[in-house]
């Protein structure tokens, strides 16, 4: 009924987290793989081990949540071992998310990764910081070309990238050409809504330490854009790149919407964290009951076939 595939392999769910949230540990990440998810990504890993940003640095209000998390996680080598012995118990492949604090640094931790004997997917996070000053790599196109173009001439094994929010169709249409220059697996549209800021009115102050209170927005108050993202890419991208939708995912019916733009494989953030691993199986059952109700078997009955008013 879920089943999707997604490049060389059917998953049993398209739900998976997204990076960053219930994914850092061992213990999280093997409550993620014991959980309804059909498979997990890990915290964007860094070569060393990072603290990340000050706490206060996530909150949560009932429309969704901000973070300034600053990429805290336990180092490229401790997620490479985890990974290591679980490939030796199971087949289903997960995703490795690289970041770095620079584009230098994602290189060599992609060359680790393909000297590796990691079989999964590879999920580059593109809202890295550029050189101070600059937009983030993402918002850079010659930079986003001139990274791709370099990962490309070493990377062999299935590797996709995860994207901010566009907000502008020129925008969509300028990194679909980039993209479609790349044989790339995957992209995973959108990461959370950059510096945004949310106040506590009492107090007559921020929520959070890091940034002056600034930080990416998730939950519901960004399923509108990402949905306009995941369509965006899925109308523009060659089909062999298959669309993650990631953004304001909190029921069966927001991972309908998704799978209607075109997403193959769905993210749940905000939610997850709110929820627990429990929310898979909640949304899996609400996904599975809509789909009896409209008389579909199988996602791909659905997947992209959103109607436009003629
Ligand atoms: C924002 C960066 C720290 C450069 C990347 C990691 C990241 C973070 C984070 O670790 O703060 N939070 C997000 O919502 N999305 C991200 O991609």
């Amino acid at each position: 009924m879920l089943e999707t595939t997604f490049h060389d392999y059917t998953f049993q769910s398209p739900l998976m987290n997204a990076s960053g949230v219930h994914c850092m540990s061992a213990e999280q990440l093997d409550e993620l793989a014991n959980s309804k998810a059909g498979t997990f990504v890990t915290k964007s890993v860094t070569k060393k081990k990072r603290q990340g940003n000050p706490e206060p640095r996530y909150y949560e209000t009932n429309l969704g949540s901000i973070n300034s998390m600053g990429l805290p996680n336990l180092g490229f080598d401790y997620y490479l071992d985890y990974l290591d012995k679980r490939q030796k118990m199971t087949s289903t492949p997960v995703f490795f998310s690289v970041a770095s604090m620079s584009m230098q640094d994602n290189i060599e931790t992609l060359k680790k990764l393909e000297d590796s004997n990691f079989r999964g997917f590879t999920e580059l996070n593109l809202s890295c910081p550029n050189v101070l000053g600059k937009p983030q790599v993402a918002y850079d196109f010659d930079m986003t070309e001139k990274i791709l173009t370099e990962v490309f001439s070493f990377f062999t094994k299935p590797l996709g990238v995860k994207l901010p929010p566009y907000f502008d169709i020129a925008h969509f249409d300028q990194m679909a050409t980039i993209l479609n220059k790349f044989p790339l697996t995957f992209v995973n549209s959108i990461n959370s809504v950059g510096n945004g800021l949310i106040i506590n009115p009492e107090k007559e102050q921020v929520v959070i330490k890091p940034k002056e209170g600034f930080g990416g927005i998730g939950g519901q108050y960004i399923k509108p854009t990402a949905l306009a993202n995941v369509r965006a890419f899925y109308v523009r991208l060659n089909p062999s790149i298959q669309i993650i939708g990631t953004g304001g995912i909190t029921s069966g019916l927001d991972a309908f919407e998704h799978i209607l733009c075109g997403a193959s494989m769905l993210q749940i953030g905000t939610q997850l964290y709110k929820e627990g691993p429990k929310v898979f199986a909640r949304i899996s059952d609400e996904l599975t009951t809509i789909m009896k109700t409209k008389g579909y078997t199988d996602i791909q009955q659905f997947q992209g076939k959103l109607k436009t008013l003629e």
